[in-house]
């Protein structure tokens, strides 16, 4: 289980989140929603290990995760994406994927592109796992493209498959859906219910609301820092006080 115990973090003096807790279990989705600037990413961040709280801790099976040591997080299971996804845009699609794995020879784009025999082996089996996370993902007829030439939807479900190239048991999702046509929404829907299949651990933060009632198991209400609300997705939409800090405009 994923644990954030009473999360605070300031920037210059302006709380970003105050006292946050959550949990989130394997094989579930927890949606993360609130309006611009509650506090999302900043949680998101504190539990991918990319910023310290001031006050609070995050653990992962009762063991806490070493706070601003984003590598060492990730060594723990834990992988995310970015609102705007992190590709090698000229690299291929098959490359990027590649590069995606933390702990084999391609770690290091580099090493991945010039080492020799040694590592061929393993690169083979990178090669296959590659492919088959692209087919699972729809992309399997681009794996030969340039990263950059694809859709900005393409583009966010590659940065999927290569925060799983790791296998990780958590996962952290930025905005999956944010501008990205709704067919390749479903498609990432369907993605993301076969990862909490898996067992994986999915915290995902989304203002697509179709997406957070499709796929979440739970959802957590930030508002200006703290948790205003929590249950599940038919609950949040009940809930008065979201539908006035939140909802308002398209309940
Ligand atoms: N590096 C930073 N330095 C200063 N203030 C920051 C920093 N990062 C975030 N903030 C502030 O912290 C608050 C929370 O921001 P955060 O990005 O976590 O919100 P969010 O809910 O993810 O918003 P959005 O939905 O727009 O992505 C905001 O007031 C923001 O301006």
């Amino acid at each position: 289980m994923l644990s954030v115990r009473d999360v605070t973090v300031a920037f210059a003096g302006v709380r970003a989140l105050d006292a946050v807790s959550l949990e989130a279990r394997p094989g579930r989705i927890l949606g993360l929603i609130g309006p611009n600037g509650s506090g999302k990413s900043t949680l998101l961040n504190v539990v991918a290990g990319a910023i310290a709280p001031d006050s609070g801790s995050v653990s992962i099976e009762a063991v806490p995760i070493p706070a601003g040591r984003p590598e060492e997080v990730a060594a723990r299971g834990v992988a995310r994406t970015f609102q705007i996804p992190r590709l090698a845009r000229r690299l291929t699609v098959i490359q990027n994927m590649m590069v995606g794995r933390r702990d084999q020879p391609g770690e290091n784009l580099l090493t991945l592109l010039f080492r020799p025999g040694a590592s061929r082996r393993s690169e083979r089996a990178l090669v296959v796992d590659a492919r088959a996370m692209l087919a699972r993902l729809g992309l399997i007829h681009l794996a030969d493209h340039a990263a950059g030439g694809l859709s900005g939807g393409q583009q966010k479900l590659l940065s999927m498959g290569m925060a799983l190239m790791s296998d990780p048991p958590v996962l952290l999702l930025d905005e999956p859906a944010a501008g990205v046509n709704p067919v390749l929404v479903e498609q990432q829907i369907v993605f993301l219910k076969s990862l909490a299949a898996e067992g994986r651990t999915v915290l995902l933060i989304e203002h697509n609301m179709e997406m957070i009632a499709d796929v979440c198991d739970d959802v957590v209400v930030l508002d200006a820092g703290t948790v205003i609300a929590r249950g599940s997705p038919v609950d949040i939409r009940r809930n008065a006080q979201v539908m006035r800090s939140y909802l308002g405009e398209t309940a």
